[in-house]
């Protein structure tokens, strides 16, 4: 796929700030300060969230956390009560900033009697340089339906076809809301691959996803969302390292009695007579095993898995226990 130019986000020195920050010319898209409200129920609460040139960012979080709702103001879909939405510098509603992006929505809906191959010309006439059909077909791994009717094909083959649109114009960007949901594994890599080609064009591509293996596969950062604000944000391993929960694993007959609350042990897993305690004090965990006197074997000590770090920072933000 013939890509957007490569551009180097730029870092400047900030004085008004802690930090460095990425100059206003690089980003794809920001939200600053943004509330939005859907009658007594706030979706985005003072959230702000940036979007540099050239990255991947994926936006994870329970659902009604309020990812639809970023990236829909990001679009010019919906409005904010306040705050700043910014689209390549501009108002989303400026259709010149519009049409750098490509989206996927979370619901998509075509003609159903027109065949795939016209949807996508439909699309492509909108855009002044668009890929050629037969490239974006086979990036996509529609080349064998592009005669069939939208009406007829599988959740699944929707679900690619709005993928593949996205990237029809030649976008500068790409949003995807969920963007495999409902696929099966193999078309679920091939996607990976084609956002991966995408993004080592020059490509920028914001995401969301429940689907924590594919924020791994693909997201250099990560902004972790819930009730409306940005709870976490950081590279993966920042945000593992954010939280202090540990994967204890062992071969045991039995899982020696042990004080679960004192240990701060969250969850036992169990398979044949494999155990894995999450905790987050594993050297505790680890000293009160040894001293039960109870047999194990293979002790092995991992740090938390990326949904179990969500979950803690999610609580947590929450004042739960964690
Ligand atoms: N059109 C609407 N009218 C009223 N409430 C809405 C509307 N759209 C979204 N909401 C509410 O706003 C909150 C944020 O929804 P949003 O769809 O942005 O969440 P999300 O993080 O994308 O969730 P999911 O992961 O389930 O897709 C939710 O409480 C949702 O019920």
């Amino acid at each position: 796929m013939s890509q957007p130019r490569p551009s180097q986000p730029s870092v400047r020195a900030d004085t008004s700030s802690a930090g460095p920050r990425i100059a206003d010319t690089d980003l794809a898209a920001s939200l600053t300060g943004v509330t939005k409200r859907y009658g007594a129920m706030t979706a985005l609460d003072n959230i702000d969230l940036t979007l540099a040139r050239g990255e991947v960012l994926a936006l994870l979080g329970p659902n009604g956390a309020g990812k639809s709702t970023a990236v829909s103001l990001l679009l010019g879909l919906r409005k904010a009560d306040s705050g700043q939405v910014r689209l390549f510098g501009r108002s989303p509603d400026d259709p010149a900033a519009r049409r750098m992006v490509g989206a996927t929505p979370q619901d998509t809906g075509f003609p159903e009697t027109l065949r795939v191959g016209e949807v996508i010309d439909l699309v492509s006439a909108h855009y002044p340089n668009p890929l050629p059909k037969a490239e974006l077909l086979d990036r996509f791994g529609l080349g064998t339906l592009a005669g069939r009717q939208t009406g007829g094909l599988s959740g699944g083959q929707k679900r690619r076809l709005a993928v593949a649109l996205a990237f029809a114009g030649r976008p500068e960007a790409v949003f995807l809301d969920e963007p495999t949901t409902g696929l099966d594994v193999e078309a679920r890599r091939m996607l990976w691959a084609a956002v991966d080609g995408y993004v080592a064009g020059g490509g920028t591509v914001l995401l969301t996803t429940h689907y924590l293996e594919e924020a791994e596969a693909l997201a250099r950062r990560i902004a972790v969302i819930d009730q409306g604000r940005v709870v976490a944000e950081g590279s993966l391993a920042d945000i593992r390292g954010r939280v202090s929960l540990r994967r204890v694993r062992f071969t045991a007959a039995h899982l020696p009695p042990l004080d679960a609350k004192a240990l701060g042990i969250e969850r036992v897993e169990r398979s044949g007579t494999e155990i894995v305690l999450v905790t987050a004090r594993a050297d505790d965990t680890v000293r009160a095993l040894v001293m039960s006197g109870a047999p194990f074997a293979d002790l092995d000590v991992r740090a938390a898995t990326l949904e179990e770090a969500l979950m803690s920072i999610v609580r947590s933000g929450r004042g739960e226990s964690v």
